[in-house]
Protein backbone atom coordinates (compact mmCIF):
# COMPACT_ATOMS: atom_id res chain seq x y z
CA UNK A 1 0.00 0.00 0.00
CA UNK A 2 1.73 3.24 -1.38
CA UNK A 3 -0.02 6.83 -0.60
CA UNK A 4 1.08 9.26 -2.76
CA UNK A 5 0.25 13.01 -1.51
CA UNK A 6 1.90 15.93 -3.93
CA UNK A 7 1.55 19.56 -4.02
CA UNK A 8 3.03 22.64 -3.57
CA UNK A 9 4.60 24.27 -0.58
CA UNK A 10 2.10 25.11 2.57
CA UNK A 11 -1.26 22.93 1.25
CA UNK A 12 -0.77 20.66 4.13
CA UNK A 13 1.25 17.89 2.59
CA UNK A 14 3.76 17.13 5.98
CA UNK A 15 0.66 17.32 8.46
CA UNK A 16 -1.62 15.16 6.49
CA UNK A 17 0.82 12.33 5.59
CA UNK A 18 1.78 12.22 9.11
CA UNK A 19 -2.17 11.94 10.68
CA UNK A 20 -3.13 9.77 7.84
CA UNK A 21 -0.45 7.16 8.15
CA UNK A 22 -0.44 7.62 12.59
CA UNK A 23 -4.12 6.56 12.02
CA UNK A 24 -3.85 3.60 9.13
CA UNK A 25 -0.81 2.15 10.87
CA UNK A 26 1.62 2.73 7.94
CA UNK A 27 5.05 4.64 8.14
CA UNK A 28 5.75 7.89 7.05
CA UNK A 29 8.63 9.41 4.41
CA UNK A 30 9.24 13.25 4.10
CA UNK A 31 11.08 13.58 0.71
CA UNK A 32 11.33 17.31 0.98
CA UNK A 33 13.56 16.87 3.99
CA UNK A 34 15.36 14.83 1.70
CA UNK A 35 16.04 17.75 -0.30
CA UNK A 36 16.62 20.02 2.46
CA UNK A 37 19.01 17.35 4.14
CA UNK A 38 21.09 17.49 0.88
CA UNK A 39 20.83 20.91 0.36
CA UNK A 40 22.18 21.51 3.68
CA UNK A 41 25.00 19.36 3.53
CA UNK A 42 25.78 21.38 0.36
CA UNK A 43 25.89 24.59 2.30
CA UNK A 44 27.98 23.11 5.38
CA UNK A 45 30.10 22.00 2.82
CA UNK A 46 31.02 25.16 0.58
CA UNK A 47 29.65 23.78 -2.44
CA UNK A 48 28.58 26.60 -4.99
CA UNK A 49 24.36 25.61 -4.71
CA UNK A 50 23.83 27.63 -7.98
CA UNK A 51 26.34 25.38 -9.83
CA UNK A 52 24.37 22.64 -11.16
CA UNK A 53 27.77 20.98 -12.05
CA UNK A 54 29.11 21.35 -8.62
CA UNK A 55 26.24 19.94 -7.15
CA UNK A 56 25.61 17.05 -9.51
CA UNK A 57 29.74 16.28 -8.79
CA UNK A 58 28.97 15.65 -5.29
CA UNK A 59 25.33 14.38 -5.29
CA UNK A 60 26.59 10.87 -3.86
CA UNK A 61 28.56 11.44 -1.18
CA UNK A 62 26.18 12.74 1.61
CA UNK A 63 24.42 9.70 3.25
CA UNK A 64 20.53 10.66 3.98
CA UNK A 65 19.07 8.39 6.62
CA UNK A 66 14.82 9.34 6.95
CA UNK A 67 12.79 7.83 10.03
CA UNK A 68 9.67 6.77 8.55
CA UNK A 69 7.57 6.81 12.31
CA UNK A 70 4.66 9.43 11.61
CA UNK A 71 4.75 10.11 15.30
CA UNK A 72 8.63 10.99 15.15
CA UNK A 73 9.99 11.79 11.97
CA UNK A 74 13.55 12.25 11.82
CA UNK A 75 16.51 12.72 9.60
CA UNK A 76 20.36 12.24 9.61
CA UNK A 77 23.24 12.90 7.21
CA UNK A 78 26.17 10.91 7.46
CA UNK A 79 25.16 9.89 11.25
CA UNK A 80 24.17 13.98 12.32
CA UNK A 81 20.40 14.54 12.97
CA UNK A 82 19.26 17.43 11.10
CA UNK A 83 15.81 17.53 11.62
CA UNK A 84 16.32 21.28 13.07
CA UNK A 85 18.92 22.47 11.00
CA UNK A 86 16.68 21.76 7.78
CA UNK A 87 14.03 24.03 8.56
CA UNK A 88 16.36 27.26 8.31
CA UNK A 89 15.57 30.26 5.82
CA UNK A 90 19.06 29.57 4.28
CA UNK A 91 17.95 26.09 3.57
CA UNK A 92 14.74 26.91 2.00
CA UNK A 93 15.99 29.22 -0.09
CA UNK A 94 18.80 27.17 -1.77
CA UNK A 95 16.59 23.59 -2.06
CA UNK A 96 14.87 24.28 -5.14
CA UNK A 97 18.38 24.33 -6.99
CA UNK A 98 19.66 22.20 -5.59
CA UNK A 99 16.95 19.74 -5.92
CA UNK A 100 16.46 20.40 -9.30
CA UNK A 101 19.73 18.32 -10.26
CA UNK A 102 19.21 15.29 -11.92
CA UNK A 103 22.44 13.48 -10.02
CA UNK A 104 20.67 14.76 -7.29
CA UNK A 105 17.18 13.13 -8.11
CA UNK A 106 18.33 9.89 -9.16
CA UNK A 107 20.26 9.51 -5.55
CA UNK A 108 17.26 10.36 -3.80
CA UNK A 109 14.63 8.28 -5.44
CA UNK A 110 16.57 5.22 -4.72
CA UNK A 111 16.75 5.81 -1.58
CA UNK A 112 12.79 6.58 -1.84
CA UNK A 113 11.93 3.21 -3.27
CA UNK A 114 13.93 1.37 -0.32
CA UNK A 115 12.22 3.26 1.96
CA UNK A 116 9.13 1.74 0.81
CA UNK A 117 10.19 -1.76 0.14
CA UNK A 118 11.17 -1.44 3.71
CA UNK A 119 8.21 -0.68 5.03
CA UNK A 120 5.61 -3.67 5.93
CA UNK A 121 2.07 -2.78 6.52
CA UNK A 122 2.38 -0.11 3.92
CA UNK A 123 3.72 3.96 3.60
CA UNK A 124 2.63 7.66 2.86
CA UNK A 125 5.27 9.07 1.20
CA UNK A 126 4.62 13.20 0.22
CA UNK A 127 6.40 15.74 -2.06
CA UNK A 128 6.48 16.98 -5.50
CA UNK A 129 6.85 13.74 -8.04
CA UNK A 130 5.88 11.05 -6.01
CA UNK A 131 2.12 10.24 -8.01
CA UNK A 132 4.33 11.01 -11.71
CA UNK A 133 7.68 9.63 -11.13
CA UNK A 134 8.70 7.88 -7.75
CA UNK A 135 5.39 5.92 -7.29
CA UNK A 136 3.95 5.49 -10.86
CA UNK A 137 1.78 3.04 -9.38
CA UNK A 138 0.92 4.46 -6.05
CA UNK A 139 -2.41 2.85 -4.22
CA UNK A 140 -3.82 5.92 -4.05
CA UNK A 141 -2.30 9.31 -5.62
CA UNK A 142 -3.70 12.53 -4.02
CA UNK A 143 -2.83 16.22 -5.01
CA UNK A 144 -2.98 18.99 -2.40
CA UNK A 145 -3.89 22.34 -3.59
CA UNK A 146 -4.69 25.60 -1.57
CA UNK A 147 -5.03 29.35 -2.28
CA UNK A 148 -1.71 31.41 -2.76
CA UNK A 149 -2.98 33.73 0.22
CA UNK A 150 -3.69 30.60 2.76
CA UNK A 151 -0.81 28.74 2.10
CA UNK A 152 1.32 31.91 3.02
CA UNK A 153 -0.85 32.47 5.86
CA UNK A 154 -0.14 28.98 6.74
CA UNK A 155 4.06 29.47 6.51
CA UNK A 156 3.83 32.76 8.26
CA UNK A 157 2.20 31.57 11.08
CA UNK A 158 4.69 28.87 11.34
CA UNK A 159 7.60 31.18 11.00
CA UNK A 160 6.18 32.59 14.19
CA UNK A 161 5.24 36.22 12.62
CA UNK A 162 9.08 36.79 11.97
CA UNK A 163 8.03 37.22 8.65
CA UNK A 164 5.60 39.02 7.08
CA UNK A 165 2.63 37.12 4.79
CA UNK A 166 3.49 39.06 1.91
CA UNK A 167 7.25 38.54 1.90
CA UNK A 168 6.01 34.83 2.66
CA UNK A 169 4.19 34.87 -0.23
CA UNK A 170 6.72 36.33 -2.50
CA UNK A 171 9.25 33.57 -1.34
CA UNK A 172 6.22 30.32 -2.06
CA UNK A 173 5.75 32.13 -5.60
CA UNK A 174 9.25 32.02 -6.43
CA UNK A 175 9.48 28.12 -5.08
CA UNK A 176 7.03 26.85 -6.27
CA UNK A 177 7.82 28.89 -9.85
CA UNK A 178 10.89 26.82 -10.07
CA UNK A 179 10.05 23.51 -8.64
CA UNK A 180 7.40 23.38 -11.20
CA UNK A 181 9.34 24.50 -14.05
CA UNK A 182 12.64 22.15 -13.84
CA UNK A 183 12.98 19.88 -16.45
CA UNK A 184 13.43 16.66 -14.24
CA UNK A 185 10.51 15.24 -12.86
CA UNK A 186 8.61 18.90 -11.88
CA UNK A 187 5.90 19.41 -9.35
CA UNK A 188 3.06 18.01 -11.26
CA UNK A 189 -0.09 16.53 -10.50
CA UNK A 190 -0.41 12.90 -11.99
CA UNK A 191 -3.51 12.61 -14.38
CA UNK A 192 -5.08 9.79 -12.22
CA UNK A 193 -4.48 11.57 -9.00
CA UNK A 194 -7.52 12.99 -6.62
CA UNK A 195 -6.92 17.06 -6.11
CA UNK A 196 -8.06 18.00 -2.92
CA UNK A 197 -8.20 21.75 -2.24
CA UNK A 198 -7.72 22.18 1.18
CA UNK A 199 -8.11 26.58 1.14
CA UNK A 200 -11.36 25.91 3.09
CA UNK A 201 -10.87 23.13 4.91
CA UNK A 202 -9.76 22.04 8.29
CA UNK A 203 -6.39 19.89 8.65
CA UNK A 204 -9.00 17.17 10.28
CA UNK A 205 -11.43 17.73 7.58
CA UNK A 206 -8.29 16.97 5.10
CA UNK A 207 -7.44 13.63 6.70
CA UNK A 208 -10.86 12.78 7.03
CA UNK A 209 -11.50 13.16 3.38
CA UNK A 210 -7.85 11.16 2.57
CA UNK A 211 -8.32 8.36 5.12
CA UNK A 212 -11.96 8.05 3.54
CA UNK A 213 -9.96 7.57 -0.41
CA UNK A 214 -7.63 5.45 0.85
CA UNK A 215 -10.36 3.04 2.66
CA UNK A 216 -11.94 2.72 -0.36
CA UNK A 217 -9.41 2.00 -2.32
CA UNK A 218 -8.23 -1.02 0.24
CA UNK A 219 -11.98 -2.14 -0.17
CA UNK A 220 -11.67 -2.49 -3.51
CA UNK A 221 -8.42 -4.09 -3.98
N1 LIG B 1 -6.22 22.49 6.27
C1 LIG B 1 -5.45 23.29 6.99
N2 LIG B 1 -5.95 24.41 7.53
C2 LIG B 1 -5.17 25.25 8.25
N3 LIG B 1 -3.86 25.06 8.49
C3 LIG B 1 -3.30 23.97 7.98
C4 LIG B 1 -4.06 23.03 7.20
N4 LIG B 1 -3.20 22.04 6.82
C5 LIG B 1 -1.99 22.35 7.31
N5 LIG B 1 -2.04 23.50 8.02
C6 LIG B 1 -0.92 24.19 8.69
O1 LIG B 1 -0.19 24.83 7.65
C7 LIG B 1 1.22 24.75 7.89
C8 LIG B 1 1.91 24.07 6.70
O2 LIG B 1 1.47 22.71 6.65
P1 LIG B 1 2.41 21.55 6.13
O3 LIG B 1 1.72 20.28 6.46
O4 LIG B 1 3.81 21.74 6.62
O5 LIG B 1 2.36 21.82 4.54
P2 LIG B 1 3.32 21.31 3.39
O6 LIG B 1 3.95 20.05 3.85
O7 LIG B 1 2.41 21.11 2.20
O8 LIG B 1 4.30 22.41 3.14
C9 LIG B 1 1.38 23.99 9.20
O9 LIG B 1 1.56 24.93 10.24
C10 LIG B 1 0.06 23.26 9.36
O10 LIG B 1 -0.29 23.06 10.71
N1 LIG C 1 9.57 14.96 -4.04
C1 LIG C 1 10.11 16.16 -3.85
C2 LIG C 1 9.98 16.82 -2.59
C3 LIG C 1 10.56 18.05 -2.44
N2 LIG C 1 11.27 18.60 -3.46
C4 LIG C 1 11.99 19.87 -3.31
C5 LIG C 1 11.19 21.05 -3.78
C6 LIG C 1 10.79 21.77 -2.51
O1 LIG C 1 10.77 23.17 -2.68
C7 LIG C 1 11.85 21.34 -1.51
C8 LIG C 1 11.45 21.29 -0.07
O2 LIG C 1 10.29 20.46 0.06
P1 LIG C 1 9.40 20.53 1.36
O3 LIG C 1 8.29 19.55 1.16
O4 LIG C 1 10.22 20.42 2.59
O5 LIG C 1 8.85 21.98 1.28
P2 LIG C 1 7.80 22.70 2.21
O6 LIG C 1 7.53 21.83 3.42
O7 LIG C 1 6.60 22.75 1.36
O8 LIG C 1 8.40 23.99 2.52
O9 LIG C 1 12.30 20.07 -1.94
C9 LIG C 1 11.36 17.96 -4.67
O10 LIG C 1 11.97 18.48 -5.59
N3 LIG C 1 10.79 16.75 -4.84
Amino acid sequence: MIVAIDGPSGTGKSSTSRAVAAKLGLSYLDTGAQYRAVTWWMLRNGVDVNDPLAVADCAGKPVIVSGTDPAAPAISVDGEDVTGPIRTQEVTAAVSAVSAVPEVRTRMVEVQRAAAAAAGAGIVVEGRDIGTTVFPRATVKIFLTASAEARAARRSGELGGTQSVAVTQAALAKRDAADSGRTTSPLAKADDAIEVDTTDLTLEQVVERVVNLVEEKRTAL
